[in-house]
């Protein structure tokens, strides 16, 4: 064998004269010097074996008690156990991690929902209003609708229909008052998808004013041998829960006819969908306003509502805030944390947030609605029905509300959402056109310094800065955002996105 060199330095033959006995093939007459790898307790391997073993598998070397015992017959050998799981199952974990766009991933068999055929990639609303598109099939649900079917209401009629579960609800209490979390499994992707149900008069023993929010598939009867204690642990429960309150729902008795209030005088229920968005909401990015905007609905739907008497000499009453923001898992738009960090790469680029999108060879936006539809039904909100309350929409993005109808959601209202940043910049704007107090602006100023520590958050405050102001412009005059663009600045070098 030829001497070799290493990085670190000349080969010694003794390294040699190990590496071969090692590794090389057994001789049966030469008596080996050094132990072999294929040795009965080769520490290589013992220690890899230590390295990567899990606490369960493999020997329990601390029950070692000698060559003697192991050979009693009494002596147990640990079975071993592994914790893997299976590869298809962490290839699916894995392709999750790696944000997957949806679609491409096996969609989850949860409770007794039966998994839908797996999509390709979710068809962006706009695209898929142009394809040829077969043969409608229609969900009962929606067939309350008008006959007249356009191209966009027949591609999501088309795909298998949406079927969700409320696996478990609770109460949470927000900034703005108490909320109802609710997961939700279905049959179209592998995604956990929630609701954050705000309807506080539920925990009154009162009557409530208005039918209250409560998912059907949570408080139906999963199976007969389900306990009132099954029940209450996954959220089945009226009123608040408490050590010496615990009253599981019953799907037998049928909800009251009337509250205390007619339905005609209560406004609809609001609502909002919002796309989950980690920079926005857990990281406080300031490059996108989404989580402002979480954090506002909330406050919004939190909000007491005042209702008109019937009489003119009666006061109006006043009840608590009712609604639900429905929290769908669709990162990015729908393409998912890995591409929109990489876009975000191509914005500081300079390009803006749709042509980054197109770059890396997505769509503007891919997200879809139709899970959030079949959330909404389950909540007994806005149902096609004329009688139905319907909902109001918290949205500037038209596709959004086209998207609900779409679903056989009837919207009676979209309520524009104003960027925080864009509503104080008014009153400043204002305050200085009218030469009013110079400390009122400068304390105003001040306070938006103040306020900029952890305000896309929630419980925060208003967002600034340009590359928001970009971010929200682009919405405006590339994605058709109904928002009063703020025109502050548009005079000024900054390009427009
Ligand atoms: N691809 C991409 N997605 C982004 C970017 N910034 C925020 N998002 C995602 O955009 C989604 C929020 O959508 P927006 O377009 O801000 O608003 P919208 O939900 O369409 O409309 P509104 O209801 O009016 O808020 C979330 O899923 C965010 O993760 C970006 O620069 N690129």
């Amino acid at each position: 064998m030829g001497a070799f060199h290493h990085s670190s330095g000349p080969v010694e033959t003794s390294d040699l004269a190990l590496l071969d006995a090692l590794t090389g093939p057994i001789r049966p007459t030469a008596k080996s010097v050094l132990p072999r790898r294929d040795a009965a307790l080769d520490p290589l391997l013992i220690a890899a074996a230590a390295a990567s073993r899990s606490p369960q598998g493999a020997w329990d070397w601390t029950k070692w008690q000698g060559q003697d015992a192991a050979n009693k017959s009494e002596r147990k050998r640990l079975a071993y156990v592994s914790r893997q799981a299976p590869r298809r199952q962490r290839l699916a974990a894995e392709s999750k991690e790696n944000d997957i766009p949806r679609g491409t991933e096996t969609p989850k068999t949860v409770g007794n929902l039966p998994p839908a055929t797996p999509k390709k990639r979710r068809p962006s609303l706009v695209s898929t209003q142009q394809k040829a598109i077969p043969e409608p099939t229609i969900h009962a649900s929606h067939t309350s609708q008008s006959d007249a079917i356009s191209p966009s209401k027949v591609l999501t009629q088309t795909a298998p229909t949406v079927e969700v579960k409320c696996m478990a609800r609770t109460r949470i209490p927000t900034p703005h008052g108490p909320a109802f979390l609710h997961l939700y499994h279905n049959n179209r992707d592998s995604k956990e998808h929630l609701a954050i149900v705000i309807d506080p008069a539920q925990f009154s023993e009162d009557p409530t004013p208005a039918p209250p929010i409560r998912s059907h598939s949570l408080d139906a009867v999963w199976n007969e041998n389900e306990t009132e204690m099954d029940r209450i642990t996954r959220g089945a429960y009226v009123g608040r829960l408490s050590p010496t309150s615990q009253r599981a729902s019953d799907p037998s008795t049928p909800p009251p006819s009337s509250y205390r209030l007619p339905k005609s005088a209560i406004p609809a229920p609001l609502i909002r969908i919002h796309s989950e968005c980690f920079t926005g909401e857990t990281v406080g990015s300031m490059r996108c306003d989404c989580g402002e905007q979480l954090d506002e609905a909330i406050r919004q739907i939190s909000l007491p509502i005042t209702v008109p008497s019937d009489h003119p000499t009666a006061k109006p009453t006043t009840i608590p805030g009712r609604g639900a923001v429905i929290y769908l898992r669709q990162e990015g738009r729908g393409i998912g944390l890995l591409s929109k960090i990489r876009a975000y790469n191509l914005q500081d680029l300079g390009h803006d947030t749709v042509t980054a999108n197109l770059m890396l060879g997505h769509k503007a936006d891919e997200r879809g609605y139709e899970i959030a539809g079949a959330i909404l039904r389950d909540l007994g909100l806005g149902s096609s029905e004329a009688t139905s309350e319907g909902v109001r929409v918290l949205t500037n993005n038209p596709d959004k509300v086209e998207a609900l109808e779409n679903e056989g959601i009837r919207v009676t209202e979209r309520v524009p959402m104003i960027p925080r940043s864009w509503q104080q910049r008014k009153q400043r704007t204002e305050a200085k056109k009218s030469e009013e107090d110079k400390e009122a602006i400068t304390a105003l100023q001040k306070e938006e310094k103040e306020r900029i520590s952890g305000a896309t958050l929630i419980g925060g405050n208003a967002v600034h800065g340009e590359d928001l102001d970009k971010y929200l412009r682009t919405k405006v005059l590339r994605m058709g955002h109904m928002l009063p663009l703020w025109l502050e600045d548009t005079v000024s070098d900054t390009p427009i996105y």
